[in-house]
């Protein structure tokens, strides 16, 4: 059995729509699971719908809701899906409305009716996508992803409730046998009390890997918009590598260190389950491809196969004088905050606590920490050199960072995988360095 996962760029428009029906026919004879993204921009255009709601501008809420409306009707057009999805969308459309005219006259706008009305951008793409596959005679059908994927109620961060997945999940790995085709949603989920929950953006990826595992899939393909995972962002460096194969810990410090390809989350489940990662370019489906796989492809002392980053990270420092324990608090904090921690040192001669706030409340417990006396220095980029060859190589492995010795490096990171040594740069210098780096470590690679 295999899952097959198509994101945004995937799904959105004519084209990319037509080419992945064409790879899932391929690819799925016998049946199997398409996990969907909303259509590119959705997601982006419901929080903009939202924000306007919970600041009482109803009318400009209204116009985002009537933008996506038209996009998704002109999307249906193009495919000549009108009829076949219209009973499908319109209730989607209404509660919408009503949620977003909700939120309007409260001006509030709850994280729990965030996630409700973000899940209509995905249920709204699986229904197309479902309606699509039938129409090129597969026997497809829509399925609820929220009927399995069980989570444990943290809205717009939601963590997978393993044991209640698995069981949910047994009629559909009873029903997903030979000839069954089934659609559902990426980046949704189901709390304890019904309520529908969210991933954290990207989370698609990992709904597709949660399902892999929950199903025993043999394969699961991530279908994207770039030749499989590349050696750098494509934006900052144009003439990045696609990797043909990782090693499941390289792509886990990638994904990890920033590289939006593969969300943070989606490698955990490979690792528990053993499948077979493949990520893919639904626009070139023959291009080169990347396997991810739990071994380590043969690589040379040294070797560096991709830098990543992450722009907008805060430093927060301690004195040698001051408790230890203040760092671990911050830390906690803001961990249950909903930041991302890429670092906590305490040495005697002082502690770092290197994190990023990925919500509002993160960013709240960052300016109450300023507040209450921690040096706190916003505006840091982490960058991460990842490769098997580092294992042979951590601390040989600092003579790469050459490169930097021009820049301010505020602190060096090294994970416990061995596979990423990882460094803090200013935010604007990462334009000009991630291509130095790139140049120096991967193209004309010094072996150390
Ligand atoms: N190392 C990398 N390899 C490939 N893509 C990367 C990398 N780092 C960043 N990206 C970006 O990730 C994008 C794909 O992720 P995303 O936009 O979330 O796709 P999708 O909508 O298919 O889920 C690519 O278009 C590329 O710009
Ligand atoms: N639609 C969600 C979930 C997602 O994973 O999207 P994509 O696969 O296009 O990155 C988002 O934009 O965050």
């Amino acid at each position: 059995m295999k899952v097959l996962k198509f994101g945004g760029t995937s799904v959105g428009s004519r084209e990319a729509q037509l080419l992945a029906a064409r790879i899932i026919a391929r690819e799925l004879p016998a049946g199997g699971l398409v996990v969907v993204s909303a259509l590119s921009g959705t997601t982006d255009l419901i929080l903009k719908a939202m924000a306007a709601s919970a600041r009482g501008d109803l009318a400009g809420s209204t116009r985002c809701r009537e933008a996506l409306e038209a996009r998704h009707w002109e999307a249906a057009r193009a495919l000549d899906l009108e009829a076949e999805v219209r009973s499908a969308w319109a209730p989607l459309f209404q509660s919408l409305s009503n949620l977003l005219q909700g939120m309007g006259l409260l001006w509030e706008a709850s994280p729990r009716s965030r996630d409700t009305a973000l899940a209509v951008g995905e249920t709204l793409s699986a229904r197309l996508m479902a309606a699509l596959l039938v129409r090129e005679g597969l026997p497809a059908a829509f399925r609820d992803v929220r009927e399995v994927l069980r989570t444990d109620g943290r809205h717009g961060r939601a963590r997978p409730d393993l044991e209640a997945i698995r069981e949910a999940a047994a009629p559909w790995r009873a029903a997903l046998g030979p000839g069954a085709l089934w659609v559902t949603q990426g980046f949704l989920g189901q709390g304890p009390d019904g309520a529908t929950t969210t991933l954290g953006r990207g989370g698609s990826d990992t709904s597709a890997t949660l399902l892999g595992e929950a199903l025993g899939a043999a394969e699961v393909q991530i279908w994207t918009d770039v030749d499989g995972v590349l050696s750098a962002d494509p934006s900052l460096v144009p003439g990045a590598r696609p990797i043909p194969v990782m090693s499941l810990p390289e792509a886990a410090a990638l994904s990890a260190f920033g590289a939006k390809v593969l969300h943070a989350d989606a490698l955990a489940p490979v690792r528990r389950a053993g499948f077979r990662l493949v990520v893919a370019n639904t626009h070139r489906p023959s291009a080169g491809r990347t396997e991810i796989r739990l071994d380590s492809p043969p690589r040379r002392p040294g070797e560096i196969t991709s830098v990543a980053y992450k722009e907008g990270v805060s430093c927060l420092r301690v004195p040698p004088t001051a408790d230890a324990e203040q760092l671990f608090q911050a830390s906690t904090r803001l961990l249950e905050a909903g930041a991302s921690l890429y670092g906590l040192l305490a040495t005697p001669d002082g502690g770092l606590l290197v994190a990023r706030a990925e919500t509002a409340e993160a960013e709240a417990v960052l300016t109450d920490l300023a507040a209450s006396g921690l040096d706190v220095s916003r505006g840091w980029a982490v960058v991460a050199l990842v490769g098997e060859g580092l294992r042979a190589a951590q601390g040989r492995a600092l003579s790469l960072l050459g490169p930097l010795v021009e820049e301010p490096v505020a602190a060096i990171l090294a994970g416990d995988t061995g596979v990423s040594l990882a460094f803090l740069v200013p935010d604007p210098r990462l334009a000009g360095l991630i291509p130095r780096l790139h140049a120096t470590c991967i193209e004309t690679p010094l072996g150390v």
